[in-house]
Formats: structure tokens, C-alpha cells, sequence
């Protein structure tokens, strides 16, 4: 797959809803129920952190519940993406990105989101081919600024800004031009998964998915 073909596939799983969960799984029991919740709450992609012994079980379970699209973050090596791929992600996430990271995930057709925290790792991407990325961590690298100051020289990018994001600042997020989508964990809170209280995520996945941009 080339970094073109990846990121148009990107940008249409970005368009899905304006915030993608990231998730963290400590129990792939959690997982379809879980799974359920956001996509009836209006948030159909998810992404599967792999920082957990349970997220390979989790995105395999994830991937069979019917309406969601499913993918594996925090990619770091050629043996992730080929277990994430195995699992059945439709796409992955990384934190950041490294070249044998990316040769890997067009060896092994795994679209990637992948992360950019300065102008000249955006650069790198964009050099590549890579025209959407993860801007992260979002909150730590200066906010909704940073990326209007980035618009400017670097306008054919566009962003998933990721870390430090919640309700009261994903709509300065969102507002601006050059941004697609956010992610944040605050949809899926850990003591709300492991009391299954799938009422509760279905609320804010609900809240979630009805922001709109604060232009
Ligand atoms: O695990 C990864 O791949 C990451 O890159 C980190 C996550 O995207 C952030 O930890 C989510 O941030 P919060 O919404 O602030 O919890």
C-alpha cells in the first residue's frame, strides 16, 4: 500500500465521526460490550491501544461487532503491525514515526495514522507521501496554536490531534481548517469499563459525537 493510498484511507475513517476512543484494555471480556456502547453512542472507529496483554484479543473481538471500525494504536515495531494486521485492524495509530515503522506498514497494507509533534517531523511525513497525521501529544506541544500556526506553511496536511483532549477543549480542536477528527481516552474512562458501564460510555459517546466545531 502506498503512503498516498494509506492516507486517503485515513482521511475517510477520520470523516466517520469527530472523535475517534482511544482505548486501553485491561480485559478482552470488556471488549464487544465495550465496542457496542460507542458505536450507538454515534462514534463508529476505535482504536485499540496495544499497551495492554488483552488489545490483540480486544481488536479481534471489536473487529466481528457489526458498524465499527477498528484499529490498532500505539505501533511501534514491524512485529505490532503484523499482530495488529493479524487481528483484524483496519488501520493503525502511532505515536509517533520511524522509517522502518512506515516501511512496515506498507509492506504489510496496514493504512497508518502516524504521529508528528514539530514541523519537521510533519515535513518528513508529508516527504513521504503521508498527508494525514496524528498530532500528538496535542495539549503538551502548545494546543489549537500550534496547529493553526502549522496550517500556514504546511496546508496540505491535515491532523488527528491526540493527548490532553476532552470535552471543554475537542471543539477548538475541531474548528480548525487543517484538523479531521480528534482522539482522546475521556470517552471511555477506565473505572466506567471495568464496572461495564456501557450506559454511561453510550452517554458520552453520545455527547462525543455531537460536537461540533467552536468556530
Ligand atoms: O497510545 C498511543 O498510541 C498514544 O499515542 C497515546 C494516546 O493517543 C494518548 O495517550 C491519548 O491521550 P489522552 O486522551 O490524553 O489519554
Amino acid at each position: 500500500m502506498t503512503p498516498e493510498q494509506a492516507s486517503e484511507l485515513v482521511a475517510r475513517v477520520c470523516g466517520l465521526a469527530p472523535v475517534i476512543p482511544v482505548l486501553v484494555i485491561r480485559d478482552a471480556s470488556h471488549a464487544p460490550g465495550l465496542a457496542r456502547a460507542l458505536i450507538e453512542g454515534g462514534l463508529p472507529v476505535l482504536e485499540i491501544t496495544l499497551r495492554t496483554p488483552a488489545a490483540l484479543e480486544a481488536i479481534r473481538a471489536m473487529a466481528q461487532i457489526e458498524g465499527g471500525v477498528v484499529g490498532a494504536g500505539t505501533l511501534l515495531t514491524e512485529a505490532d503491525v503484523v499482530a495488529a494486521k493479524e487481528a483484524g485492524a483496519a488501520f493503525g495509530v502511532s505515536p509517533g514515526a520511524t522509517p522502518r515503522l512506515i516501511e512496515a506498514c506498507e509492506a504489510h497494507d496496514l493504512p497508518l495514522l502516524p504521529g508528528a509533534a514539530t514541523p519537521s517531523e510533519s515535513m518528513a511525513l508529508l516527504e513521504r507521501g503521508y498527508t494525514v497525521q496524528k498530532f500528538f501529544p496535542a495539549e503538551a506541544n502548545g494546543g489549537p496554536a500550534t496547529l493553526r500556526a502549522w496550517a500556514g506553511p504546511l496546508p496540505r496536511v491535515r491532523f488527528c490531534p491526540t493527548g490532553g483532549i476532552g470535552p471543554d477543549n475537542a471543539a477548538s480542536y475541531l474548528a480548525l481548517s487543517n484538523v479531521l477528527c480528534v482522539g482522546g481516552s475521556w470517552v471511555a474512562p477506565d473505572d466506567r469499563v471495568r464496572a461495564g458501564d456501557w450506559d454511561r460510555i453510550r452517554q458520552l459517546a453520545r455527547e462525543a459525537s455531537s460536537l461540533r466545531p467552536a468556530r
